[in-house]
């Protein structure tokens, strides 16, 4: 009888394709609120200075937002701005009832203070899930909004794992954006969570006891073929822009995809958690506004 034939292919998470799922989900949340409220959800987005990569982001959160349905209002600020005029445009969408979301796209330029800005948004218009009233709730598991990136990720989870108890799990990466919140949530599900990071010792030896590595440090290629044990799940958060010797640029994961043929299912970049982040954006958004509509 014949082997088995060896997969030369791990499974795809196509996350382009599950966010678009949750953004037809989204429009018709919309349609509803239109049609009880008679006016659609409403994201502000600040965009300080011209970072490319910020204004790509910034750009696909603005195309999205129009595709369901929800209004957005678009701020754009000089690199030089100050603190104290940030703050007050914040104070002002704060109390403007016409605003459902807000939306500081980091990182914010040296010389402003980045959690004194985001301690400064309203707690329930904060659809990033950053401030520390949400960041506290998340880790009590007392609900609130929580951060697109690892909302995403669980998504993508989802798809391939339906009972995350007792699994091990290894994040690499401990930031506020991803690492931390994604531990919490996979916490909550009940995984043994391990969190790693660039001083972690003997990372590869850690990587390869777990059964889902997800990959956050912002380093290209760092997991490798020999970190990933058979038949793990592998989430590829990291996305870096390179530029070629001829001038192209190319985006890198966290992960050399090419080497994961015996992982039971990884993440595409791009395609994979990013697309996910922008629905998650949209969703948190619909949420935001239902609350307030609803209080
Ligand atoms: N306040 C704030 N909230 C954020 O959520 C936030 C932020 N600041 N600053 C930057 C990071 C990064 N981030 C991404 C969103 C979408 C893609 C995305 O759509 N990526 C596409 C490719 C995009 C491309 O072509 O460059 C993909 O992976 O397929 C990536 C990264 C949100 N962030």
């Amino acid at each position: 009888m014949a082997a088995a034939p060896v997969p030369d292919k791990a499974r795809l998470i196509d996350g382009k394709a599950i966010a678009a799922e949750l953004l037809e989900k989204t429009s018709r949340e919309v349609e509803r609120i239109v049609a009880d409220h008679g006016k659609a959800p409403a994201l502000a987005v600040v965009l300080i200075g011209s970072d490319p990569a910020s204004e790509v982001y910034v750009g696909r959160k603005i195309a999205q937002c129009r595709k369901a349905g929800i209004t957005s209002i678009e701020h754009r600020l000089p690199e030089d701005t100050d603190e104290a005029a940030l703050l007050s445009l914040i104070d002002g969408m704060n109390a403007d009832p016409a605003i459902d979301g807000i939306l500081i796209q980091l990182p914010l330029p040296k010389g402003i203070d980045a959690a004194l800005v985001l301690d400064r948004i309203s707690p329930h218009k904060d659809v990033d899930g950053f401030h520390p009233v949400n960041v506290g709730r998340l880790s009590s598991g007392t609900g609130g909004l929580v951060p697109c990136t690892p909302l995403g990720i669980m998504m993508l989870l989802d798809t391939v794992i339906d009972d995350y108890r007792g699994l091990d799990v290894v994040v690499i990466g401990k930031s506020n954006i991803v690492g931390k919140p994604v531990s919490m949530l996979l916490l909550e599900r009940e995984a043994t969570v391990t969190v790693t990071h660039v001083e972690t010792r003997n990372l590869p030896d850690i990587a390869r006891q777990a059964d889902v590595i997800v990959a956050a440090a912002g380093v290209p290629h760092l997991v490798r073929g020999y970190w990933v044990k058979p038949g793990a799940v592998v989430i590829d958060v990291g996305i870096t822009r390179v530029t070629e010797p001829d001038g192209t640029t190319r985006l890198l994961g966290d992960c050399a995809t090419h080497e994961l043929a015996h992982a039971a299912a990884v993440t595409p970049v791009p395609g994979g958690v990013g697309p996910m982040t922008i629905a998650c954006l949209l969703s948190n958004t619909v949420r935001a506004a239902r609350m307030a509509r609803d209080a």
